[in-house]
């Protein structure tokens, strides 16, 4: 597999978020996003689910856009995204065998990838029994990683995973990650977590501004620097990471 985003423009109304940005991602990557709030990350994510479109610029996944592909190609991705993505009246069963049916899976492959997904994931299953709305935000967010990896999909998008998830959940979250990893797949991710992206990353994309200032493996990143992932990643963000004179007002 292999995404490429050529020459993308994407704003709104009149705030530009991309002016010719350029990405390409390999297969048996694990790409993750970086970069400030409002840089343009989950705009990405949505961008190659096809939930929203450039102005000017192509998707390609493997070659193909979605205008003549579309939906061989949504077969193909699953998406945690940031955004509700449950319908909350359901029980955890009945929304991801929902979504399944929606990715054509035959029943049984469906049920054992959902009773699977549930043993790795929840440690006390009679709670998935009731409506999603009585969740909390962990358990929300880990149904909705479950719904992205239903169907096995080739490209794995997953915006911010790790927010709300307790330890032990970002450590299994972690290992499946890795594990997940093959060379017919793409997984992106976008986080702020910079201990896991240490963890789990082959590549990284420092987006600032809507720029992608960074763009390699995270090897590299770190043999450019003596310093940890995140005091790095200070210098390639805004400089007023700290603005103390806003700080003594508030103080
Ligand atoms: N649906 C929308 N309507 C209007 N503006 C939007 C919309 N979605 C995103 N934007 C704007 O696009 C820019 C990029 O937002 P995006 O959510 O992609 O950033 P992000 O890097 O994911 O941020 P964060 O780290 O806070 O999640 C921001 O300026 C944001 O205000």
């Amino acid at each position: 597999m292999h995404i490429t985003l050529r020459d993308i423009s994407k704003k709104f109304k009149s705030n530009i978020v991309f002016k010719n940005l350029n990405i390409d991602i390999q297969s048996d990557s694990i790409y993750c996003l970086l970069g400030s709030n409002g840089a343009g990350k989950s705009t990405i994510i949505n961008l190659l689910a096809n939930l929203t479109e450039p102005e000017e610029g192509a998707i390609l996944i493997d070659g193909k856009t979605f205008a003549k592909h579309e939906l061989s190609l949504k077969k193909t991705i699953g998406l945690q995204s940031q955004y509700n993505q449950l319908i909350e009246e359901l029980n955890a069963y009945d929304y991801l065998h929902f979504v399944g049916l929606l990715y054509g899976m035959r029943e049984t492959e469906l049920h054992s990838q959902i009773q699977n997904l549930f043993d790795y994931f929840f440690d006390d299953k009679e709670k998935l029994k009731k409506s999603i709305k009585t969740f909390s935000s962990g358990m929300k967010k880990k149904i909705s990683i479950c719904a992205a990896l239903v169907n096995k999909p080739q490209l794995l998008l997953l915006d911010e995973p790790f927010a709300n998830l307790d330890p032990s959940a970002c450590a299994r979250l972690c290992s499946l990650i890795k594990k997940y990893r093959t060379n017919n797949r793409i997984i992106l991710i976008s986080s702020h977590d910079l201990l896991y992206v240490d963890q789990i990353a082959t590549n990284i994309g420092i987006l600032e501004q809507g720029e992608l200032v960074f763009n390699d493996t995270l090897d590299i990143f770190k043999n450019n620097s003596k310093n940890d992932l995140g005091t790095s990643l200070l210098k390639y963000l805004s400089p007023k990471a700290e603005n103390n004179i806003a700080l003594d007002k508030i103080i």
